[in-house]
């Protein structure tokens, strides 16, 4: 497969690292400093798809870029998600593919999928506060994470004692806290934790290096070419 990389920072280069891996094209990269090029420069005819790691700001901007171009787009950029239903509008619009996930890890998606399941079964026993916590290294921009959004959404849709999330110590007992704290190189770790006046439940994903991601990226990347809409994790793997 050709491959277009959108940022060349710390994932687009371990993209690089697992695409060769696996038998891959890196066709062009698209990226702020390390190169020239734009994604102008790039149609179906020289690339399959397009795999987009930048920043928060840029994010939506390159998405379109790419819909535009007819390109299939993977997107793993994170705090864009104000944009995402024009991104979606745009999708329908032009016929396109996009795929999004807060998180590509195929062991962070299992998360996601025992996280809505442990909140239905707690909230059937009173008792029981839960609380989100993330941690990742001092370079990261957005806070809270993504993967902290997409857990807490989770929890919302099935535990009805909480009904909004907040990044900070709730203030009142139905805003779930989720606490982002940043430190040395820590490369993503999720906790939810599940608090009673007699014990505690908690449920944890801890990155040990950015492989897990580039992976479910390039996973999602041979998946998408041939469909069309918006797709996530959960078509992807069937969970
Ligand atoms: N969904 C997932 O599984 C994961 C998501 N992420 C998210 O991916 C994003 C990138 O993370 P990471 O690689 O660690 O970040 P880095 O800062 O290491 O890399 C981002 C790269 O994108 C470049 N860049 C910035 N703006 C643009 C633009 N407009 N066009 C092209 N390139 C641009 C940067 O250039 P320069 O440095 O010169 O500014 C840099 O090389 C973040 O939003 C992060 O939260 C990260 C890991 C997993
Ligand atoms: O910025 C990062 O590094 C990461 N960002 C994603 C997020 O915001 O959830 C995924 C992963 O935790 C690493």
């Amino acid at each position: 497969m050709k491959i277009l990389l959108i940022g060349y920072g710390k994932m687009g280069q371990t993209i690089a690292a697992v695409a060769a891996q696996r038998g891959h094209e890196i066709a062009g990269i698209v990226d702020l400093h390390a190169s020239q090029l734009s994604i102008t420069d790039f149609t179906p005819a020289t690339v399959d798809v397009a795999i987009e790691f930048t920043h928060p700001d840029s994010a939506f901007a390159n998405v379109a870029a790419c819909l535009r171009q007819g390109l299939p787009v993977v997107c793993g950029s994170t705090g864009w998600l104000h944009h995402f239903d024009e991104a979606q509008e745009l999708t329908q619009e032009l016929g396109g593919s996009l795929f999004y996930a807060s998180n590509y890890s195929v062991g962070v998606n299992l998360f996601f999928h025992f996280n809505e399941y442990i909140a239905a079964k707690m909230s059937q026993f009173g008792g029981y506060d839960v609380a989100v916590r993330e941690i990742h290294h001092t370079h990261k921009i957005d806070q809270p994470s993504g993967t902290a959004i997409t857990a807490a959404e989770g929890i919302l849709r099935h535990f009805p004692a909480k009904t909004t999330w907040r990044n900070a110590p709730a203030e009142i007992p139905t805003e779930l806290a989720i606490i982002s704290e940043r430190a040395g190189e820590v490369v993503g770790t999720h906790i939810v934790t599940y608090t009673s006046a007699v014990d505690t439940l908690e449920l944890m994903h801890e990155a040990h290096n950015r492989e897990g991601f580039a992976l479910g990226a390039l996973l999602a990347a041979e998946w998408l070419p041939g469909r069309q809409g918006v797709f996530g994790m959960k078509e992807l793997l069937g969970l």
